[in-house]
């Protein structure tokens, strides 16, 4: 089968499902599914447009197959240094998957490369498309974890809620593996604690 896609001109969600299928892994490609199907949903609810955030849910993972070494040299070709990110060399995919929608799949809406950059992570102050990609992560029908049906509830219900207990649920992991934690998720927790607590005051 031949690619058709182009390099830099904007892709289209068909553009982008030929990609994925030609160049990740079948189970990857499936999580991607889930997690734009959730996305969409997500989105609908909050009243924000369903089909630039399931562009975004399809970027997310594109080089999630990559090694270290490919990310590491591909974000310095482009002009970033990954930083903190080599001692969780495991987030690398996506600021490296933001670079490679830009460059490559010609995407220019801002909202739609920080949601791909910063879904691994979270960081303080998200915009509505970044925390729906974060937490559809989390809760893609895929995903089986002790609390994920309660994840998926409280989603619908109180976003933010949702956003500071997938951070804390993958703080605690990396934790018990004595991974690196970055600091961005740390300053992510931080807020969203501050935000989910002046909305119970209220
Ligand atoms: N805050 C973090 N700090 C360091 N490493 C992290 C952090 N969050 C996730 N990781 C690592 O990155 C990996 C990829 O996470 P994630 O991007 O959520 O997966 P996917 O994109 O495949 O759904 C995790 O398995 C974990 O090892």
């Amino acid at each position: 089968m031949s690619m058709n896609y182009t390099v830099g001109k904007p892709w289209s969600k068909k553009d982008l499902l030929d990609y994925l299928n030609h160049h990740l892994k079948e189970s990857r490609v499936r999580h991607i599914l889930g997690v734009a199907q959730a996305a969409k949903e997500l989105s609908k609810l909050y009243g924000i447009d369903p089909d630039k955030v399931e562009r975004a849910a399809l970027y997310h993972d594109i080089l999630k197959d990559k090694d270290k070494i490919w990310l590491v040299s591909y974000m310095r070709q482009h002009g970033e240094e990954p930083g903190e990110g080599l001692l969780a060399w495991k987030t690398l995919h996506a600021p490296a998957g933001s670079i490679f929608a830009k460059e490559v799949g010609g995407e220019r809406d801002e909202e739609t490369l920080n949601a791909i950059r910063y879904h691994t992570t979270g960081r303080p102050g998200m915009s509505l498309a970044e925390k729906i990609i974060f937490v559809s992560d989390y809760i893609e029908e895929g995903r089986d974890f002790d609390g994920v049906e309660q994840l998926r509830t409280l989603a619908r219900k109180d976003l933010d809620q949702a956003v500071l207990a997938s951070l804390l649920s993958s703080i605690s992991y990396l934790k018990k593996r004595n991974d690196h934690v970055m600091t961005q998720s740390l300053e992510a927790v931080a807020y969203y604690t501050e935000v989910t607590e002046r909305k119970d005051a209220k």
